[in-house]
């Protein structure tokens, strides 16, 4: 597909948001002079129905937010403050989902990559089955055998020190090697341990059509991961060094070709680099807004570098959030680096989960709407092609924001009232709807990165813009990375 927006199914009601031609909040005027929400319907769009669909599951028996507004609300994020402070990892389920449950019509469900970027489900070997699927369950696997992508020949060992996160799609624990080992890398790993659908792992009522899919996507998705991390060498970008299993590394169907010899569905770690001072969105919460400008300046350039980097090699990462930038040490030893050579020196973040990432040909559009809720751009709620690239600087500009704001910016502002705070999220992103209030008479020049990527398409900054802002290039020009 060209650069150019393809013919997007236009709008012909007035009033109703077509995400490009209409201003920002502006909505239906009714004749006593009121204005009325928007409408966001779109008649048709390839499996796309009805807009938007709001990207988040919420499980029976959870709320999908708190009634708090500020950077620790909502969803994950209510519970990240929690876990910082019982140290302890909270269970949640938000957002870039790839896979459905099959109660999923009724329900509230994201991700759903559409047939073109799903690989194909007619010869999975569940096809052949029954509606019984062995999973080989590993949840207190004490030992880990593992093998390093250059050297896939030699198992190595490392002993479980504790769970460190936990993802839609996996839980994450920190390793520690138990042989002898030449690399002080591997000394302490963190493992990201695949979650297989709980469908699957309860063998509920599984449609056999519906297994073959759900696999189907893990399957994509969990080689499309492994495989662009295996590609990327960046500092600030984790590392994946290696695998419990070969064929992961080895086959381009592992689940395939590992249920076929193993007769169950088998479990998948990937063993990555540790970084000890866990995800900013914790850390940045944990300061209670007092986070310094300076140190939101360090870290955010380096992760546009990071970005840079992976837009320079045509990828794209599609789930960009604070929950997804790792800090390499506590951020309280990272403040107190701030007068030290060291701290521009070396890389601070690694940005991680590259679970909907994807290699992109340089003018290529996507259609798979995936991301988190908080994050994601008007273009991907509305279901048009969009081009991966704006879509994840619109997700630096929500990071700028929230790490400025101590809010990401389309909660339910401050000062909103009952019916404001009842509108979901996804109704204010595609108004672009977001305020200022901490900053509103600052002169900060980090708003001008937020105000050229919270903004349509046509306007928004790349990557590279970001990166010559004055905000950013200051700090990115003396990193020697
Ligand atoms: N290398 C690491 N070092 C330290 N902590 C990590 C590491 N990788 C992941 N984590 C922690 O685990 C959490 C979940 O990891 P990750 O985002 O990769 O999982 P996921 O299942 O893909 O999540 P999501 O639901 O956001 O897609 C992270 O937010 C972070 O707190």
């Amino acid at each position: 597909m060209s650069e150019e927006d393809p013919q997007a199914p236009r709008i012909p009601q007035k009033g109703i948001f077509d995400g490009e031609s209409e201003s920002p909040g502006s909505g239906n005027v009714t004749k006593n002079g009121q204005v009325t929400p928007l409408s966001l319907m779109i008649p048709t769009f390839e499996s796309v129905q009805t807009l938007p669909t709001p990207m988040t599951y919420t499980p029976p028996g959870h709320s999908a937010k708190s009634p708090r507004q500020a950077l620790v609300i909502s969803k994950r994020r209510g519970d990240a403050v929690q876990a910082a402070k019982e140290d302890v990892v909270v269970q949640h389920r938000v957002v870039s989902e790839l896979f459905p449950l099959p109660e999923a019509a009724q329900q509230r469900v994201s991700s759903l990559p559409t047939v073109s970027e799903s690989s194909s489900t007619a010869d999975f070997s569940l096809s052949a089955r029954n509606d019984l699927i062995e999973v080989d369950t590993v949840d207190d696997q004490e030992i880990l055998t593992g093998y390093m992508l250059n050297r896939l020949d030699v198992p190595m060992r490392w002993k479980k020190v504790k769970q460190i996160g936990s993802g839609n799609f996996s839980n994450v624990f920190l390793y520690e090697s138990v042989d002898p080992i030449a690399d002080p890398r591997l000394k302490l790993v963190s493992v990201k341990r695949i979650k297989y659908p709980e469908e699957l792992v309860n063998r509920r009522a599984l449609n056999p059509q519906l297994a073959k899919d759900l696999l189907s996507r893990l399957e994509s998705s969990l080689s499309r991961e492994i495989s662009i991390l295996k590609s990327l060498d960046y500092p600030s970008i984790v590392k994946l060094y290696g695998i419990n299993n070969p064929v992961f590394i080895t086959s381009k169907k592992p689940l395939r070709d590992l249920m076929l010899r193993e007769d169950k569905l088998p479990h998948c770690d990937m063993i990555m680099s540790y970084c000890s001072g866990g995800d900013l969105l914790v850390a940045a919460t944990s300061c209670n807004g007092k986070l310094e400008v300076s140190v939101i300046q360090r870290l955010f350039s380096e992760l546009v570098m990071a970005v840079k980097y992976l837009h320079d090699n045509n990828v794209i990462h599609r789930d960009l959030k604070l929950e997804n930038v790792l800090l390499k040490f506590p951020l309280d030893a990272i403040i107190d680096m701030k007068d030290s050579p060291v701290y521009l020196k070396h890389n601070l973040i690694e940005l991680a989960d590259f679970g909907l990432c994807k290699k992109i040909e340089p003018g290529e559009l996507c259609t798979a709407r995936c991301g988190s809720e908080d994050y994601v751009s008007p273009e991907i709620l509305m279901g048009i092609p969009y081009d991966g690239r704006l879509s994840d600087t619109w997700a630096l500009g929500v990071i700028l924001f929230g790490l400025l704001e101590d809010r990401l910016p389309f909660d339910p502002p401050p000062n909103a009232s009952a019916r404001q705070r009842n509108r979901a999220t996804s109704h204010r992103i595609a108004r672009y709807e977001w305020k200022w209030f901490r900053l509103l008479n600052e002169d900060l020049d980090a708003k001008e990165i937020v105000q050229h990527t919270l903004t349509r398409k046509s306007e928004r900054w790349r990557i590279d813009q970001i990166r010559e802002s004055s905000f950013v290039k200051s700090t990115a020009d003396a990193l020697p990375f």
